[in-house]
């Protein structure tokens, strides 16, 4: 007995030694590191809290990540089964499926001086989302056909820290030839995109609701979404907007340029396109997602309307709208320009009801840089500056921030940004945490508090045009691992850009 025990003894010795080598709290310290795609050096590892958002509820468990897969989750209280190594162990951090952000505009090939693959796909790692789908527009040349995605896919080679997808044009071009769209969408564009008003980009034409009706009856063939800026200038201009001489720095006048008749005629103008998305209708399979929905009173309500007649909608809205309202934007500071605008309080607060209630689907950021002159921020003239709010790396603490009053929960929050994003980007392996999914995954802390200073690190190509800077925020990300690769930690990037492109088939 006392020989075996003999024996036994050091190789438990050295086990032990062997596990505790192999333990991680974060904060990691100096253990981070390495030249290749993932900052912790393992392809088969487990990551455990307290807090897990995964199979509907919150609570203590491990997470086996093997080959950039999840490969199991064990519910309950990790500590009883730490011997399984490596494991980082994030105690009370929340870990929780990676944000997918259907709405960004990267803007590369062609205007990379406005953000780019790298530094875009960088700020989305350092703000704990792990898929981008990239906009047609604002790059050059936009993406419309086959030979212009080819250009997106090969401009990105190498500069990813996320997956990214890529949404192509729906345009006067296109719409009505079925053969161009095809090859479109068999070049791997996870859906279509279009305006219905002009786009500020020229070479991105505004559809009218022929065009929209023509798109979806191809796309119902492929059941991939179309996405539809709806704005459109109403037919009869509001008494408002006659008006004489209006101050171009006060954001009164811009909103009085820009009113929510606009989103409601362009609504009104897709009842034919809704109802063709009916079962048995005429594009029955297809599906109308309306991005960044801003009024939320008639253009919400035709909307929920067509929807419960039975019409494939969705709707986003954008962190920029639950945030701000229009009484708190300075005179001149064109940093909040967006369209549709950012409208008045009471607005936002029934867009946080619709949101709460199920009406608005998801969230995304619309991400959408220029450089810092076109925004115009000396003259401060609403009306000639670019329209578009940069706010990708701070979507996940900005929206944690301003919905921790309307009492939001953690399966709320990765409802919103991770499952119905990853359902209207045709991405079955995404957006949870379940055996078989991508490991893509946010590991963040909702309780820390932080000043967005000029101490903090931004990581978008133009940290001064953010209408974020200033800001008292909650919710620190702590960790970002892209199908199993740790790409940003503490501050610190993955040496390599690994992130994939991602193609329809
Ligand atoms: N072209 C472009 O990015 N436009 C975007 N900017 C904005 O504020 N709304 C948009 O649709
Ligand atoms: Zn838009
Ligand atoms: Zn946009």
């Amino acid at each position: 007995m006392a020989a075996g025990k003999g024996r036994v003894l050091p190789l438990l010795a050295v086990a032990a030694a062997l596990a505790a080598a192999l333990l991680y709290t974060a904060p990691f310290s100096k253990s981070l590191g390495g030249e290749g795609c993932s900052l912790l050096p393992h392809g088969h590892f487990w990551i455990a809290s307290q807090r897990v958002v995964a199979l509907g509820r919150v609570g203590p468990a491990a997470v086996e990540v093997k080959e950039g897969l999840i490969n199991a989750i064990a519910v309950g209280d990790y500590r009883s089964f730490v011997l399984r190594r490596p494991l980082v162990d994030y105690g009370d951090a929340v870990i929780m499926p990676g944000l997918i952000d259907v709405h960004a505009h990267l803007d590369e090939p062609g205007r990379a001086e406005w953000e780019g693959f790298s530094t875009g796909t960088r700020a989305a790692a350092a703000g704990g989302i792990t898929t981008l789908v990239d906009m047609p527009l604002n790059s050059f040349p936009s993406t419309v056909s086959e030979e212009t995605l080819k250009l997106k896919v090969d401009a990105a080679r190498d500069k990813l820290y996320v997956d990214v997808g890529f949404w192509g044009g729906l345009v006067p071009e296109n719409a009505l030839n079925p053969s161009k769209l095809e090859s479109l969408l068999n070049a791997g564009v996870l859906g279509l995109k279009s305006f219905m008003c002009p786009s500020g980009i020229n070479d991105f034409p505004m559809t009218n609701s022929t065009h929209i009706e023509e798109g979806l009856v191809t796309l119902a063939k492929y059941k991939r979404p179309l996405l539809i800026h709806a704005e459109r200038i109403p037919d009869v201009a509001s008494d408002e907007e006659l008006d004489g001489e209006l101050d171009p720095r006060s954001y009164a006048t811009y909103l009085k340029s820009r009113t929510p008749a606009w989103e409601e005629s362009a609504v009104r103008d897709l009842k034919r396109a809704m109802k063709d998305t009916e079962v048995g209708g005429r594009s029955e399979g297809a599906h109308l997602h309306i991005v960044h929905l801003s009024d939320s009173k008639t253009s919400l309500r035709l909307l929920k309307d067509a929807k419960h007649s039975g019409a494939k909608v969705t709707i986003e809205t954008c962190p920029h709208y639950l945030a701000f309202s229009a009484e708190e934007v300075p005179d001149g500071d064109t940093r909040f320009k967006c369209s549709p605008p950012i409208r008045d309080a009471a607005n936002k607060e029934n867009l946080w009801e619709a949101l709460l209630d199920g009406h608005i689907d998801m969230l995304s950021s619309d991400h959408s840089p220029s450089t810092p002159d076109l925004k115009l921020m000396e003259e401060g003239n609403f009306m000639k500056a670019w329209g578009g709010i940069s706010s990708l790396q701070f979507v996940l603490p900005v929206t944690w921030s301003h919905g921790k009053k309307y009492g939001i929960t953690l399966n709320q929050l990765a409802s919103w940004w991770s499952e119905k994003p990853a359902e209207l980007a045709g991405q079955k392996n995404k957006g949870s945490i379940l055996p078989g999914y991508h490991a893509d995954i946010v590991v963040w802390n909702p309780e820390a508090q932080f000043h967005l200073d000029d101490s903090h690190a931004v990581y978008h190509k133009h940290r001064n045009i953010s209408a974020y800077l200033g800001n008292e925020l909650s919710g620190k990300v702590l960790s970002t691992f892209v199908r199993g690769n740790l790409v940003f930690a503490e501050g610190k990037h993955a040496g390599a850009a690994c992130g994939a492109t991602i193609l329809a088939k």
